[in-house]
């Protein structure tokens, strides 16, 4: 499937870089450090290593918020987050242990790849090997790829019965 091969892409610098964004990660009050460097722009480093796995009974609407440039900046970063359905999801250590393999997490790191998912994995899946993984929720995090529609005979999946 191209979608799995496809390499990492750049990530972009811009929302690191943009004092507004700044200001909007410190208000959503994450751990990060902002320093002024003497130029007219703030950079900031986020710590990822303060973003622990959550309690199994929270639901995804009481996990903590993590602002989407959070989410995306881990890509020039060591660690391994995903999103499935606007959560994010750990995976540093278990991608390792995956067994669709470590390439594949690694080539979504810091995007959604809600479909990509639900392609290969149930809930069942989801709970017993998700749900420890999971940091906290987002918002405004895409997916890179358009979901192709996938057909049953001549219906395609996922429209009405009737
Ligand atoms: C929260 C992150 C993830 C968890 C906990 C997870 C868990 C798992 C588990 C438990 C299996 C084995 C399934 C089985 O035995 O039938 C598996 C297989 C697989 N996963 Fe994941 N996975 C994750 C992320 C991803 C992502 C982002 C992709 C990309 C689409 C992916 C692609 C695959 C593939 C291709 C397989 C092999 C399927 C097969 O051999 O039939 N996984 N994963």
């Amino acid at each position: 499937m191209g979608w799995l091969k496809l390499g990492r892409t750049v990530p972009s610098t811009q929302d690191i870089h943009d004092q507004t964004a700044a200001r909007h990660h410190l208000k959503d009050n994450c751990a990060i450090h902002i320093e002024i460097l003497g130029t007219d722009k703030a950079t900031f480093e986020i710590d990822y290593e303060s973003y622990r796995p959550q309690p199994y009974h929270l639901s995804t609407s009481q996990l903590p918020l993590i602002s989407g440039d959070i989410v995306r900046a881990v890509k020039g970063s060591d660690r391994l987050w995903i999103v499935v359905d606007n959560v994010v999801f750990d995976c540093t250590e278990f991608a390792s242990e995956h067994p669709g393999g470590r390439t594949v997490i690694e080539s979504f790191t810091g995007e959604d790849c809600s479909w990509q998912f639900w392609r290969f994995h149930n809930k069942s899946h989801m709970r017993k090997d998700g749900l420890p993984l999971r940091i906290g929720r987002t918002e405004g995090v895409v997916n890179r790829f358009k979901e192709r529609p996938r057909f049953h005979g001549l219906r395609r999946h996922g429209d009405d019965e009737a």
